[in-house]
């Protein structure tokens, strides 16, 4: 995800299209006075091929954004697509489909069925579509995570951090032209955290598949391409090449901000800060 003129970034491979796409993207909670406006008129590509990652303050709009371009939300205003498909304005089933058979997610909790062994857990978006799996393509991302010899192993069998790379491979299983993952090592150890981060790595570079995450840890978004910062609703800043100590740089200028507009009035701002 980008703004447009990240397609061009420097340092990274050249743009291989738009994977989604935002226009004027406006969701408001609410009416009347206790109107919540999450994203205010927000533009977005989406580049196909990488690995973006959302911060920002909480409440800054990331997980409505993920939901309104995943489809799992509405939109009060303005216009989403997925490849060239609008989901603006689709239907619920329409959009149901369409999730289903052109989006994988991931969230914090694995959302693992406990009865259903690994590969069960993995096929089953599928199995319920009615899709017969590649099974060329179910073997190199089985392989690419490492989960070979877990295939049999019910979740309760597994570490965490298995367990979300089997959530992992369930949404890179159909091959889906975009992977949203909420915070997907919110709920691991750093280790644990780091190899699944690897993983959403490897299925960008070595897979060719797009990732949108969204995470509150700097070392988390030092894994993607491109940062994208929300602020109000807004996208207010983006970084490529990130690192955990640029991402950290950036996220306390939030706070900056934060605190000042916290001070009573005619206080005196932030140390060193005029
Ligand atoms: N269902 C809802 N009803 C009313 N307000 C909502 C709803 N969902 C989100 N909001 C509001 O919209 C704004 C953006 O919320 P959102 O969850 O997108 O933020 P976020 O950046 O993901 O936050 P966090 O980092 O805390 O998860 C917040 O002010 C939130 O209170």
């Amino acid at each position: 995800m980008s703004t447009p003129a990240a397609q061009h970034a420097p340092g990274l491979a050249p743009a291989d299209g738009v994977a989604a796409r935002a226009r004027g993207l406006t969701k408001a909670y609410g009416s009347g006075e206790t109107t919540v406006l999450a994203l205010d008129s927000v533009d977005v590509d989406v580049v196909r091929g990488r690995f973006t990652a959302v911060m920002g303050p909480s409440g800054s709009g990331k997980s409505t954004l993920m939901h309104c371009l995943a489809g799992l939300d509405t939109v009060s205003a303005g216009q989403v697509w997925l490849g060239d498909t609008e989901i603006t304005g689709l239907k619920d089933r329409e959009l149901t489909r369409l999730r289903r058979d052109r989006i994988g997610f991931m969230f914090q909790s694995f959302n693992l069925i406990p009865t259903l062994n690994a590969l069960e857990n993995i096929t089953l978006p599928m199995d319920i579509a009615g899709h017969k799996p590649d099974g060329k393509w179910l073997d190199r991302v089985i392989d690419t995570l490492g989960l070979r010899d877990r295939l049999r192993h019910r979740p309760s069998q597994l570490s965490g951090g298995q367990q979300q790379r089997v959530a992992c491979a369930r949404a890179l299983a159909s091959r889906p032209e975009l992977i949203f993952a909420d915070e997907p090592t919110g709920n691991l150890d750093s280790r644990a955290g780091l190899e699944v981060l690897g993983f959403l790595r490897e299925a960008v570079d070595r897979l060719g598949q797009t990732v949108v995450m969204v995470t509150h840890d700097p070392g988390a978004a030092a894994h993607s391409d491109l940062v994208l910062f929300l602020g109000d609703g807004r996208i207010v800043d983006e970084m490529r090449q990130p690192t955990a100590e640029t991402v950290l740089e950036r996220m306390k200028r939030f706070d900056v901000i934060r605190g000042r507009s916290e001070d009573p009035p005619g206080s005196p701002g932030p140390p060193g800060e005029s």
